[in-house]
């Protein structure tokens, strides 16, 4: 039988209007407006376009955009002087920093340079050591997308096999995480993981994130496992252009319990849990209760 789609889109339209519910009580009630201010370095043509969505979505969940769009060959010292005026600012309660940043400029640096209470993202050195921690962090927004549709879908996710394929500081470590702190037993896999088949075909959770066109194909899926696709790979196919996740789609729908598609599943979720993080953002720093259910 064929698996259940998860539709991103829809669960991110329903996040997003949770945000805007919560702002405006948070207007109403104690009169203020959260910020999030976006910083763009450079003219790559994939982020022009997440930045822009981010400015629109930002607006409308009625929260105040920030965008600051910087020359492709901006200094560090200019970078950085841009983040602590941010970081000062207190009508800005999330700060983000679009990535892939220039090769002349260290993203480590630049993300730690961001006050950890406005990191909206979750990748500052101290978000990431509060999360495999166990305590209150700002988690990212990608892998808090997929908990989200997971614990929606499944509910409790606890004593289930969670394989997560991908390493990465931005995807991999904090999904594994995650899933740890919902009582998965982990599995954290890579390209180079010795029968990563067999590994996969154990998951009743499979997270692909590797970056790897349709890597992952249906006889390694577990007949009934929920599999979360966050690859966002653009590849050719019959003269055309297509954007495809790293499972193949058309094989593992048919052995899935229920699969996120490629476009439509994950990638909606980031910008939806960026407003989410925003918001959480501004209740941290202004000591007010924060929203349930858009948190990890
Ligand atoms: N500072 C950050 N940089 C980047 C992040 C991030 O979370 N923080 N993630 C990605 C890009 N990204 C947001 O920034 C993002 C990627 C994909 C989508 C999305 O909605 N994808 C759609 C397809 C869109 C398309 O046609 O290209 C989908 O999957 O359905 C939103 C945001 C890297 N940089």
């Amino acid at each position: 039988m064929s698996a259940k789609r998860i539709d991103g889109k829809a669960f991110a339209a329903d996040v997003r209007a949770q945000v805007a519910t919560h702002v405006a009580r948070l207007k109403e009630e104690s009169g203020l407006t959260p910020g999030l201010a976006v910083v763009l370095v450079g003219e790559d043509p994939a982020s022009q376009v997440y930045v822009k969505n981010k400015g629109i979505q930002t607006r409308e969940v009625g929260m105040n955009s920030f965008e600051h769009k910087l020359d492709a060959a901006t200094s560090e010292a200019d970078l950085l002087a841009l983040i602590a005026r941010l970081n000062a600012d207190p009508t800005v309660h999330g700060i983000l920093v679009q990535l892939p940043l220039p090769g002349h400029l260290d993203s480590d640096l630049v993300i730690n340079a961001i006050d950890p209470a406005k990191d909206v993202d979750g990748f500052h050195i101290s978000n990431v050591g509060l999360l495999g921690t166990g305590q209150k962090a700002m988690v990212p927004c990608t892998p808090l997308g997929c908990l989200m549709m997971l614990r929606d879908h499944l509910g409790s996710l606890s004593g289930l096999d969670a394989v997560v394929v991908g390493r990465s500081n931005i995807v991999g470590k904090p999904m594994a995480q995650l899933l740890l702190a919902e009582s998965c037993t982990v599995t954290i896999a890579h390209s180079r993981t010795k029968n990563l088949a067999e590994v996969c075909k154990r998951a009743d959770i499979l997270v692909a994130a590797v970056g790897r066109p349709e890597m992952i194909p249906g006889d390694w899926v577990k007949p009934g496992a929920t599999v979360i696709d966050v690859g966002i790979n653009r590849i050719e196919r019959d003269g055309k252009m297509k954007l495809v996740g790293d499972v193949d789609f058309a094989s593992a729908v048919e052995v899935a319990g229920a699969i996120t598609p490629v476009p439509g599943g994950v990638g909606p979720m980031t910008i939806a849990c960026l407003l989410a993080n925003t918001l959480t953002a501004c209740c941290r720093a202004h000591g007010l209760a924060e929203p349930e259910g858009l948190t990890a």
